[in-house]
């Protein structure tokens, strides 16, 4: 097996590959949605166009030097400008496109379309549909289960939400139908990690705003209303990032969905309320959590944040990317050995939606390759993946 340290990291170029298409045809498409989406003034549609056509001509331009953060980027990125968009890291592409996407809808700009989020009418019209009504909805028949099969339903549900599909777990059978598509399964781990020690700090490293967000909160009720948390430290995105990417407004959206909700629901939000004004529910929106780095890479801040925590649970694919570096891991190299650095007991919720894979044995690889189905990028496979 080669040395864990020579993994190569993934790369926007490779022929062939997810990571070229994400930059090839996700990210003009994602351009044109975000222009359609809000009735952008003249000078806002210009520098849609100024994007797309960049993006298209695959030439990567610095951030405009009024940016308040044009130094940072001009320093993660130098060498890079002039340069093809592909021809760099991926996760350090994705970063990049989705910072100037804000920086063209003047999203931190002067003029009236600051703090506007782009994604906002499609977090929106999730938060609104029918299907959340019916995922909330069954929260009321599992609040009936056996308390095992309760918590087994809550972790399932904050794990198959990055997958936006709430409905997949929360159901009479506390989701146990979903356990054949987990590709790892550490939830022994996570639960002794919760249940075998005084309650203390549980970091939750959010992922997706709305039916992600919502499952996830439902998860953290459970922590704190249980006694298995004393205190939960939810992180959030600064700003929009990766289309749907939850920040404290998306939260704030969600705590007001949930609490004006009938039923089970609305006790869950109620309750989250109130924690959050008690301070056991407490709200970050730490900077690094928008940064084109992996974790290891985390401030003294961040690293004390966690470092003070019983557990962090870090949610989806690009979380997971960043945590255990975004790289081709030959598949078998241990989770304990990439987070090696990660400053405490740490659970990885994920939907498998890239390339990045550890943990998983040569057996279990060949039988999964054997279905020839894309079954590590496209959201259809999971894990819960952790150490002590
Ligand atoms: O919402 P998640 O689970 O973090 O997934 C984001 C994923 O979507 C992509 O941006 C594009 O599919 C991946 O590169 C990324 O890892």
């Amino acid at each position: 097996m080669p040395e864990a340290t020579d993994a190569p990291v993934i790369m926007g170029n490779v022929p062939g590959s997810y990571a070229l298409s994400v930059f090839r045809e996700r990210h003009p498409v994602l351009v044109r949605q975000v222009r359609d989406a809000l009735p952008y003034s003249l000078d806002r549609l210009r520098a849609l166009d100024r994007l797309l056509d960049e993006v298209v001509r695959d030439v990567m331009e610095p951030l405009d030097g009024s940016a308040h953060d044009h130094a940072a980027w001009a320093r993660w990125g130098q060498g890079r400008f002039g340069g093809r968009w592909v021809d760099v890291p991926f996760l350090w592409g994705e970063s990049y496109f989705y910072r100037k996407l804000l920086e063209a809808t003047g999203y931190f700009g002067d003029g009236p379309w600051r703090g506007v989020d782009p994604f906002g009418p499609v977090k929106q019209a999730e938060l609104r549909s029918a299907a959340v009504d019916d995922e909330l909805t069954a929260l009321d028949h599992a609040a009936t289960l056996p308390e095992h099969e309760q918590a087994a339903g809550v972790l399932l549900g904050s794990l198959w939400g990055n997958r936006a599909d709430l409905s997949h777990a929360i159901t009479a059978s506390g989701g146990r139908d979903r356990v054949t598509d987990l590709v790892v399964d550490d939830s022994a781990l996570l639960w002794s990690l919760l249940r075998d020690r005084p309650p203390g700090k549980v970091c939750l490293v959010a992922d997706n705003a709305g039916r992600e967000l919502l499952p996830d909160l439902v998860l953290i009720d459970h922590l704190l209303d249980r006694g298995l948390a004393a205190e939960v430290v939810l992180h959030v995105k600064p700003y929009p990032y990766f289309v749907s990417d939850a920040t404290p407004a998306d939260v704030a959206e969600s705590l007001r969905r949930l609490a004006a909700a009938p039923g089970q629901a609305g006790k869950v939000g109620g309750r989250l309320w109130r924690a959050m004004g008690a301070g056991r529910l407490a709200l970050r929106a730490h900077p690094f959590s928008c940064a084109p780095l992996p974790y290891s890479d985390m401030p003294d801040d961040l690293r004390g944040d966690f470092a003070s925590a019983s557990l962090t649970i870090t949610k989806g694919d690009l979380n997971y990317r960043r945590l255990a570096g975004d790289r081709f891991w030959p598949p078998a190299t241990p989770f304990a050995e990439v987070t090696a650095y990660f400053p405490g007991p740490v659970v990885a919720l994920r939907t498998l939606k890239s390339d990045v894979l550890v943990g998983v044995g040569e057996r279990e690889l060949a039988a999964l390759d054997a279905t020839g189905s894309p079954w590590r990028t496209t959201g259809t496979h999971a894990m819960i993946q952790g150490r002590a």
